[in-house]
């Protein structure tokens, strides 16, 4: 649940709506999870509900199903082959356009939805802008079949994701190590867990972001891969 009054939600919401003005009529967009793509998806309902004309998928059953109580004509992302534009959140995002995403859990469907996407756009209040990515925990997505050994083939400083004393459970049907990773060398990093057999995503996003819109105290600045910050 967002407050309007609290001064991140304040941000979340301006970064939002900022990402949501590129939005054009007729494009197909990708909608992401976490508490401030959800102030994205109700901007976007907003102007859908101005006559706006555009279709969405969604990277997790929580943001389809506000999508779809906004009247956002949702598609089956299964049938999708190209996606315009993909809108999403950061639990850390950096200068090089370098991000942690995760904490909600949906990053393997984030990653595969941004890959799709001709362009991928990051939102997020300022607590999220880092100097260099790296404090966050690094979710990874395990095949729970494998978890003893994959736990054990990430290193002492992962942990199994718990809800109600359980493990976490994605949309995929599948379990969440939180790792703590030395991110001196992110790309290192992230093709080391690309090697292992199990692993089947994680929350290091290095080539996807293509901009990021980020609002610190109201003031909203934007990042992009190949152009000047504004
Ligand atoms: O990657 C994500 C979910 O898998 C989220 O985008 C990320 O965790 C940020 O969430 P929030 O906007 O709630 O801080």
């Amino acid at each position: 649940m967002t407050d309007p009054a609290d001064p991140a939600d304040f941000d979340k919401a301006a970064a939002g709506r900022a990402a949501v003005a590129e939005v054009q009529d007729g494009m197909l967009v990708g909608l992401g999870t976490g508490s401030t793509a959800t102030q994205a998806i109700r901007a976007l309902g907003a102007r859908v509900a101005q006559g706006l004309a555009v279709r969405a998928v969604a990277t997790s059953r929580a943001s389809e199903a506000l999508a779809r109580q906004l009247g956002i004509v949702m598609l089956d992302f299964a049938d999708v082959p190209r996606v315009d534009l993909t809108i999403d959140g950061a639990d850390e995002i950096d200068d090089r356009l370098y991000a942690v995403k995760g904490a909600g859990g949906a990053m393997l469907r984030e990653k595969v939805v941004a890959a799709a996407s001709d362009r991928m756009v990051v939102i997020a209040d300022g607590s999220k802008r880092v100097a260099t990515i790296g404090a966050a925990r690094v979710p990874v997505e395990i095949l729970p079949f494998a978890h003893a050994s994959l736990m054990a083939a990430l290193g002492e400083g992962a942990v199994l994701r718990m809800q109600a004393n359980a493990p976490y459970l994605t949309d995929n049907g599948n379990w969440i190590a939180d790792g703590r990773f030395d991110l001196h060398d992110p790309v290192e990093t992230a093709a080391w867990l690309d090697t292992i057999p199990g692993v089947l995503g994680h929350g290091l996003f290095l080539t996807e972001v293509d901009g990021a819109y980020i609002a610190d105290a109201g003031v909203v600045s934007r990042l992009e891969r190949d152009g000047p910050s504004r």
